[in-house]
């Protein structure tokens, strides 16, 4: 099956290419050209590698941190696909939240029985400390056993598990055993106990400054660690998380291709302002800003093509498209999709000059059109 989409501004890491054309054949981009051609004419509108989203709890009414029988997971996995695609994500984590073992192993089956790449399982190995919004009545310590099942149940579909280091650092070799991509997150680790972490293989930090020990210039912690030796860093740009002038100074110190946009998104995202839950704990959603009852940030209701406008308004549309579909595909050892090049998967996107999704693509076969 071949499909020619052309007359559109192709963006790739190397140039951007006007009024070109992206030829596929069986689901795989075959050619790129700087020409228009037959074929679908996208009328000057960008095309892009479609989003990669490996942090998002739920959106739509949908999500992955409630509880209450198996088949609730495989229908909140699913309706978070549908939703997630209609803002140009096409390929996602569901991710859990603390909760108790039994619930964690149903996550982790249910995913299993779904067409879903896999799970990050945010907990519930963190430290009470930095807890954030999640219940610390299921934190616990690091449990290979548990984990192993988890790995079992899930048909080996733990992609990513985001721990505390200061718990126990011999977890992260472990974790690097069975696959699984270890990251820091919601951690009271000082400077050298988060450098082990990345020396010893962890490759992420999850949501750098959030729900973390804060840095100081005499205790400069996980956060000068990360930015020192962390191979990919997770950053929720919404510009509620992290204001947006930190974001601009994080682009401008560390390397583009080692940040991760990431939505952290529950619930209530697309949804009206009102009162959610996240795991078990009530959340209030205001001006779309969601928060604990005690006032803590709780995930966000950010969207990723929302994420992409807003990186696109401080560094541009080139370094944004990496930082939201190639370094989260390689954040996860995904080395066929977040990039228009030649060979890859046609995971593409269609996004007019207000930054709109209008098509979305999957393997070259058109999947949600927005007309
Ligand atoms: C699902 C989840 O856990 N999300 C965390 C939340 O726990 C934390 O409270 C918040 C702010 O953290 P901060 O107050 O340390 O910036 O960031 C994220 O929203």
């Amino acid at each position: 099956m071949e499909l020619k989409l052309t007359n559109a501004k192709i963006i790739t890491p190397y140039k951007e290419i006007e009024r070109g054309s992206v030829i596929i054949k069986d689901g795989i981009i075959s050619e790129i050209l700087e020409e228009r051609t037959e074929g679908e004419d996208l009328e000057g509108m960008l095309l892009l590698p479609a989003f990669v989203d490996i942090h998002t709890h739920g959106i739509g009414g949908y999500d992955y941190t409630s509880w209450d029988s198996e088949d609730d997971f495989i229908k909140n996995a699913i309706g978070m696909k549908k939703k997630l695609i209609q803002h140009g994500v096409t390929t996602f984590l569901p991710t859990t939240v603390t909760m108790p073992r039994e619930s964690l192993l149903e996550a982790c089956k249910a995913i299993s029985q779904t067409d879903i790449l896999g799970l990050h399982l945010e907990g519930p190995y963190i430290s009470e400390k930095h807890a954030g919004a999640q219940d610390v009545r299921y934190i616990r310590n690091p449990d290979k056993n548990e984990v192993l099942e988890c790995v079992r149940e899930s048909n080996n579909k733990v992609i990513t598990i985001t721990y505390s280091p200061e718990k126990d650092l011999d977890f992260i070799p472990f974790m690097l055993s069975l696959g699984i991509y270890p990251s820091i997150g919601h951690t009271d680790a000082d400077y050298e106990t988060a450098v082990k972490a990345f020396l010893l293989g962890a490759s992420r930090v999850t949501h750098l400054f959030n729900a973390m020990r804060a840095f100081h210039h005499r205790d400069p912690g996980v956060i000068l660690a990360s930015i020192n030796f962390s191979p990919f860093i997770e950053i929720i740009p919404d510009f509620i998380h992290v204001d947006k002038e930190v974001v601009r100074f994080l682009t401008k110190i560390v390397d583009i291709k080692r940040i991760v946009a990431v939505t952290d998104s529950i619930i209530a995202t697309d949804l009206q302002d009102g009162t959610y839950t996240l795991g078990k704990m009530r959340i209030r959603v205001e001006n779309g800003i969601a928060r604990t009852e005690d006032g803590k940030l709780a995930g966000s209701t950010l969207t990723m093509d929302k994420a992409f406008k807003n990186l696109s308004s401080i560094i541009g549309i080139r370094e944004a498209s990496l930082i939201c579909s190639y370094n989260p595909a390689r954040a996860i050892g995904l080395s066929d999709r977040g990039i228009i090049e030649k060979g890859k998967r046609a995971d593409l996107i269609v996004m007019d000059e207000k930054l709109n999704v209008k098509k979305v693509f999957i393997n070259g076969e058109e999947i949600f059109s927005s007309s």
